[in-house]
């Protein structure tokens, strides 16, 4: 299962371009990083790809069939998304939240069966917080929330799953867990694409990166020929160290100050 994007374009209605002539593939298993200034246009070229906004330029393609012209369903089946913020509407309990990314599997009028609650229990099994299944959604932490939204994309089964800064509402200790529960769903099969603001985190997840300017630029490749020390610079008009190290056998990127 492949992910085209060809010569996407995007506005807001009375702004200027957001990005501009955006190109990239992605296979199931593979990982991109979209790292870019605040405000560069990263969700806006998530919730295209994700088909929740038009494009005025461009086209996205799974396995050569166009996004805009599969059903909601079908797009639900291919591709999953967990937004940066997402505010609770009701009391559901996090079962019952989570259970809702087997919606585009069940037929009208049928209600989740015991083999989609298990699904559930070992999505949140996978992403360390089983303990959770029975609180209330709007009881539980902002960090708490995300991870929640993650299971609920893993019990859609899609083919990508679309990470908007899965990390910035975790603590220390919760990104690095995160970011290895990033590798080990590209390791299941997911295809991740996810934005960040910590390079740090490219380096180890591995895969492809893409930096967006505040030209609305993409620019694609891996971390090693994208990530340098002068590009980061550049993108985030302040000093930016990268360095090898003989102890993680990676890359390492830390602020410059
Ligand atoms: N619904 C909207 N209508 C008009 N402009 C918008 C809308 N949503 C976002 N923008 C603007 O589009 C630009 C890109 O926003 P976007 O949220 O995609 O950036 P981002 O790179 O994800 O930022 P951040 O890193 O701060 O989350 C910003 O200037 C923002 O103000």
């Amino acid at each position: 299962m492949k992910l085209e994007v060809n010569n996407l374009s995007f506005k807001y209605l009375n702004s200027c371009v957001i990005f501009e002539q955006v190109n990239f593939e992605l296979e199931k298993g593979q990982i991109l990083s979209i790292l870019g200034p605040n405000g560069a246009g990263k969700s806006t070229l998530l919730n295209c790809i994700g088909n929740l906004i038009t494009p005025q330029e461009g086209k996205i393609r799974l396995n050569g069939e166009e996004v805009d012209k599969m059903s909601p369903k079908k797009v639900a089946q291919r591709i999953g998304y967990v937004p940066q913020i997402h505010v609770p509407t009701y009391e559901y309990t996090v079962r019952e939240f989570v259970v809702m990314g087997r919606t585009p599997y069940l037929g009208k009028m049928r209600s989740p069966g015991d083999a989609d609650y298990e699904q559930v229990e070992r999505a949140l099994d996978m992403v360390g917080i089983k303990h959770l299944v029975e609180k209330p959604y709007t009881q539980i932490s902002g960090g708490e929330r995300q991870l929640v939204t993650i299971a609920r994309a893993i019990v859609q089964e899609p083919d990508f799953i679309l990470l908007d800064e899965p990390t910035a509402h975790l603590d220390f200790g919760n990104q690095i867990k995160t970011m290895r529960l990033v590798k080990k769903l590209a390791e299941n099969g997911f295809g991740i694409i996810m934005t960040t603001h910590n390079p740090d985190q490219v380096f180890y997840t591995g895969g492809f990166v893409a930096l967006l300017d505040r030209q609305g630029r993409l620019h694609c490749g891996v971390p090693e020929d994208i990530l340098t020390e002068p590009s980061l610079t550049q993108l985030y008009q302040e000093r930016v160290c990268v360095f090898y190290s003989d102890e993680l056998k990676r890359r390492v990127c830390i602020s410059g100050i």
